[in-house]
């Protein structure tokens, strides 16, 4: 099959089940920044980073395709047959989270974003990842959506988060803390 149906060419797409829908839906647009966190996820594997982080990185791209799945779904048909998010994706997220987070310094103070380039793919990919999150929550305003979706995307900007620090930490690159000037 070409990759190219030319279906889409009149703006409309189908979802998951066959609906057509306009491809500025707010369903559409979750999905789809969901596909940009992806491939923001896949340009942070493609770094020199320790293969643990790595292997995290793949399953995380893994659970993002799943996501993307349920929010393409026709909600009209519930009972299309797919992959779902499982609690236990969201509890592996935290465990990371914990584990890297006990070899970081406390945080007193907000840190700017930057310090290398792996560190900013990080606080690029932690947007772009909040961004998904407030569109899933646009559409869980007219639709039904799985909570485990909006929970998991929530638990990943954070392992983002901390996944910049650590690399921050891995890679000797300094963090710079926010020092808000002429407070008034
Ligand atoms: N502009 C877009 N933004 C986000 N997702 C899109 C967009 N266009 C299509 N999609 C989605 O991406 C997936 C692949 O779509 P596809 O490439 O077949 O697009 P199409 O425009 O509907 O068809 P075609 O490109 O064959 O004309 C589908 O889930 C589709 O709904």
């Amino acid at each position: 099959m070409k990759v190219y149906t030319k279906t889409g060419d009149t703006g409309e797409t189908s979802l998951f089940g066959g609906k057509r829908v306009k491809k500025y839906n707010v369903r559409i647009e979750a999905y789809g920044t969901s596909d940009e966190l992806n491939s923001w996820i896949g340009l942070i594997i493609s770094q020199s980073i320790h293969e643990d982080h790595k292997s995290l990185l793949i399953e995380v791209q893994d659970r993002i395709f799943t996501l993307g799945a349920q929010l393409a779904a026709d909600p009209d048909k519930p009972k299309l047959k797919m992959p779902r998010i499982k609690q236990e994706d969201i509890l592996l997220l935290e465990e990371r989270i914990d584990k890297m987070d006990e070899d970081l310094p406390e945080m007193t103070k907000f840190t700017l974003p930057g310090g290398n380039t792996i560190v900013s793919y990080c606080h690029l990919a932690r947007c772009v990842c909040r961004r998904c999150e407030r569109r899933v929550i646009e559409l869980a305003d007219q639709a039904e959506v799985e909570p485990l979706v909006i929970q998991y995307l929530n638990r990943l900007s954070d392992y983002l988060f901390v996944l910049g620090r650590k690399l921050a930490q891995e890679t000797n690159a300094s963090e710079v803390f926010w020092e808000p000037k002429n407070v008034n």
